[in-house]
C-alpha cells in the first residue's frame, strides 16, 4: 500500500488557511499555491540518492555531497497543477514539465483527457503528478494510469488537499504511489467538491468563475 505523507509544517497550515479563504483573490492564491509548493518539493524530494564528490574549500581539499544524476519529471494535470509547477521548479530547476490535460464531468464526475506532452524519455524519469486538488480521485487514477501506459514506474502524486474518498481511490488502483498533502479533509459534497476544501482551484488560480 502507497504511504499517505501529511506535510504539516507551520509554515504550510498557515498558508493553507489563506488559500482556503474564499476573500483570497487570485494573484494572492496564485502566490500561496506556488509557495506552498514550493515547500513540499523539500520533503517531497527527501529520498533523493546522493553521490560523493571532492572538492576544494579555500582551506583545503573535502568530501561533499551531491544528488546523484537522477532525471525527475514534474507532471502538473491540467488546469490546476499548472499552479505548483513554478514553486517546484524553483527548487528543481533541471526537472523536466510535461502536461495532462483532464477536466472532470460535472455530471458524470469521470475524468476527460484534453492534452497531452510528455518530456520524450518519461519512462526513464521519477516522476512527480501535481494536482491541488485529490477529490474522487478519478482525475489522479487516469493520469496515473497514462502514465504507467507509457512505461513510467517511479511515480509520487503530490496535492494540497485531499479527500479521504481521493486517497482511497489512487492507493486501491495505484499502491504503489505514495501520496504527499498538506492537509486530509473531512470528506466530498454531494457535488464532490471536497469540504472544507478551498472550492474549485481551477477557477481560483484563474479567475474563471
Ligand atoms: O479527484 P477528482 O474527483 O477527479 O477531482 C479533482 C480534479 O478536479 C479538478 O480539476 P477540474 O476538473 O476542475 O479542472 P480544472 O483544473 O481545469 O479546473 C482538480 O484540479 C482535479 O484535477
Ligand atoms: O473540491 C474540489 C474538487 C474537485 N476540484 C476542485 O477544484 N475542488
Ligand atoms: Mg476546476
Amino acid at each position: 500500500m502507497g504511504k499517505v505523507i501529511v506535510l504539516d509544517h507551520p509554515l504550510i497550515k498557515h498558508k493553507l488557511t489563506f488559500i482556503r479563504d474564499k476573500n483570497t483573490g487570485s494573484k494572492e492564491f496564485r502566490e500561496l499555491v506556488k509557495e506552498v509548493s514550493m515547500l513540499m518539493a523539500y520533503e517531497v524530494t527527501r529520498d533523493l540518492p546522493l553521490e560523493e564528490i571532492e572538492i576544494e574549500t579555500p582551506i583545503t581539499t573535502t568530501k561533499g555531497q551531491i544528488i546523484s544524476g537522477k532525471k525527475l519529471g514534474l507532471i502538473p494535470i491540467l488546469r490546476a497543477g499548472l499552479g505548483m509547477v513554478d514553486g517546484m521548479l524553483s527548487i528543481l530547476p533541471a526537472a523536466k514539465v510535461g502536461h495532462i490535460g483532464l477536466y472532470r464531468d460535472p455530471e458524470t464526475l469521470k475524468p476527460v483527457e484534453y492534452y497531452c506532452k510528455l518530456p520524450y524519455d518519461i519512462e526513464e524519469r521519477e516522476l512527480i503528478l501535481l494536482d491541488p486538488m485529490l477529490a474522487t480521485g478519478g482525475s489522479a487514477t487516469a493520469a496515473i494510469d497514462f502514465l504507467k501506459e507509457k512505461g513510467c514506474n517511479s511515480i509520487k502524486l503530490v496535492c494540497l488537499i485531499a479527500a479521504p474518498e481521493g486517497i482511497d481511490a489512487v492507493q486501491k488502483a495505484h499502491p504503489d504511489v505514495d501520496i504527499y498533502v498538506a492537509s486530509i479533509d473531512e470528506k466530498l459534497n454531494e457535488d464532490a467538491y471536497i469540504v472544507p476544501g478551498l472550492g474549485d482551484a481551477g477557477d481560483r488560480l484563474f479567475g474563471t468563475k
